[in-house]
């Protein structure tokens, strides 16, 4: 890829490979998310959509290849804990939220953690940090869920809640992890509409294995594959890909 390509990107994989135990679950990956787009992530099984997340939070550390961040920050010399600082926040697939606290407390312990700017309001200007409260959870469509607690919400708002905490640290860099599964048709439909509202000022990537979701994104879309990047495109382009069909999408 090109110094231009790199210089202009928020997030440049190239040449990125991983083994486990002589298995190459990445193999060569090359990925470009420009600052404040929305990429979707597809492949089957196996195809190193988790692995690729891991290497860009810092939890697996490639062997090969280069992992930039902003064009100019090497992800491969920092660990997991610089990397969120720098403004990359990640959900993963199973909602991890505060249970037997409210919804608007969740959000303001996420607030309070050590990579918050928000944090050293607290005290003195707690008033601000109320209104960036209620701004998140407005995005998450929470806010008259607020004095509930998170125990008692539905796997979808409890989705929208973790997200809603991610977004209250203001990260440049969203990773969300298949967020639609175990989601009912309209709570799918919803999280679609959070995530292009989130991407209105984000730079978000989505790792999800649903179509209908996927095309309600509404982005470019990269078609992952033992390892490395098979297709990328609208999501009618890699639909249409001979490539795709084959490996993923089915006859
Ligand atoms: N820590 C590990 N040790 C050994 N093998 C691993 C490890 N992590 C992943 N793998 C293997 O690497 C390959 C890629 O896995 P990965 O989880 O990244 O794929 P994926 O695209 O996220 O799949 P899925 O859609 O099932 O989540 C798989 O074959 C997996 O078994």
């Amino acid at each position: 890829m090109t110094q231009e390509a790199l210089t202009s990107s928020l997030l440049y994989l190239d040449g990125v490979r991983v083994s486990f135990d002589g298995f190459r679950a990445l193999n060569g990956l090359s990925l470009v998310v420009g600052p404040g787009e929305m990429r979707a992530i597809i492949g089957p099984n196996g195809a190193g959509k988790t692995t690729m997340m891991d290497v860009i939070t810092g939890k697996t550390r490639p062997d090969e290849g280069t992992v930039m961040f902003g064009g100019s920050v090497d992800l491969t010399e920092l660990d997991e804990s610089a990397i969120a600082e720098l403004g990359i926040g990640r959900k993963f697939q199973k909602p991890t939220v505060f249970e037997t606290h409210t919804v608007e407390d969740n959000v303001r312990l996420a607030l309070k953690g050590e990579r918050s700017p928000w944090s050293a309001l607290f005290g003195a200007r707690n008033r601000i940090a109320t209104e960036r409260i209620l701004e998140v959870l407005e995005v998450a469509r929470l806010v008259e869920h607020r004095h509930r607690l998170a125990a008692d919400l539905s796997h979808g708002q409890k989705q929208w809640l973790e997200i809603a905490m991610l977004l209250a640290q203001d990260p440049k860099l969203l990773l969300v992890d298949e967020p639609v599964a175990g989601m009912t048709d309209a709570e799918t439909v919803e999280t679609a509409r959070l995530l292009r509202r989130i991407a209105e000022d984000h730079a978000v990537v989505v790792v999800e294995h649903d179509m209908a979701f996927v095309r309600d994104l509404d982005c470019k879309v990269t078609v992952l594959h033992e390892g490395a990047t098979l297709a990328e495109g609208t999501i009618d382009a890699v639909s249409a890909d001979e490539r795709v069909i084959e490996v993923y999408l089915g006859r």
